[in-house]
């Protein structure tokens, strides 16, 4: 990671906006979301759409909207020895963990409509345990980006294989994409599983299936 002190193309005025480059993406972002600048840009959405963003209805719409989408996005400003602090402890053994039934919400990139679900996450230890907290933490940081399903288990999974170098890592994604109901297929009922598995989870079948028999017991 190297927080780069470059300028933003949309300051105004004096305002520097700080940039930095995302190990996990390889793309540059500023620091800090321009909401002046969103604001102005969802008002001209409005506009485009055939609204008249000044009616009363809609006048707080474009703050509301720049604000929105801060907080759907604010992953990308988020760092993982930030988000993981300092939770890492030594571990007492080497049995399976297992987080599951950990809720998402992403926006897709291909149409910037929301998907969600549930997030399951086994590891096997290898002297270092993760507060169970951060495991959420961790799940929150990559789905508040523009994402597809595929890319949110992998990098989770990654991201933890990084703070813990564990035995293994397994992580499972259940998605619904509204993207596939409310426009295009329309489709209601269809659900999306991804998967990354690394280290044993990946390497042992027996490990795989103890940690995908604790996602079948129904409490998730
Ligand atoms: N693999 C993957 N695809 C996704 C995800 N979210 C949305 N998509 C798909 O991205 C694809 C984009 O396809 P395009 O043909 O370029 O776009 P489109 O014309 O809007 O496609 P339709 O959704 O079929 O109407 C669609 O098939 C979406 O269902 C995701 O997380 N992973
Ligand atoms: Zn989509």
């Amino acid at each position: 990671m190297s927080p780069g002190p470059q300028s933003g193309g949309q300051e105004r005025g004096s305002m520097e906006r700080k940039m930095v480059e995302l190990e996990d993406t390889g793309l540059t972002f500023a620091t800090e979301v321009d909401l002046e600048r969103l604001q102005a840009l969802a008002a001209e959405w409005l506009q485009v759409i055939g609204e008249d963003p000044g009616r009363e209805g809609l006048l707080k719409t474009p703050e509301r909207v720049a604000k929105a989408w801060a907080f759907l996005t604010r992953g990308y400003r988020q760092r993982l020895e930030e988000v993981v602090g300092g939770a890492v402890f030594p571990a007492e053994g080497s049995e399976m963990v297992v987080v599951k039934g950990v809720e998402f919400y992403s926006m897709c990139e291909h149409h910037l409509l929301p998907f969600f679900g549930k997030v399951h996450i086994g590891y096997i230890p290898d002297g270092k345990i993760l507060g169970l907290s951060k495991f959420a933490r961790i799940v929150d940081m990559f789905a508040r980006r523009l994402q597809v399903q595929e890319r949110l288990a992998v990098q989770i999974a990654e991201a933890i294989q990084e703070v813990l170098e564990p035995q293994g890592v397994g992580v499972v994604v259940e998605g619904v994409h509204l993207c596939m109901m409310m426009r295009g297929v329309e489709k209601q009922h269809s659900r999306t599983v991804t998967s990354a598995m690394l280290g044993v989870f990946r390497e042992n079948q027996k490990t795989r299936e103890e940690f995908l028999s604790h996602l079948r017991d129904g409490t998730a």
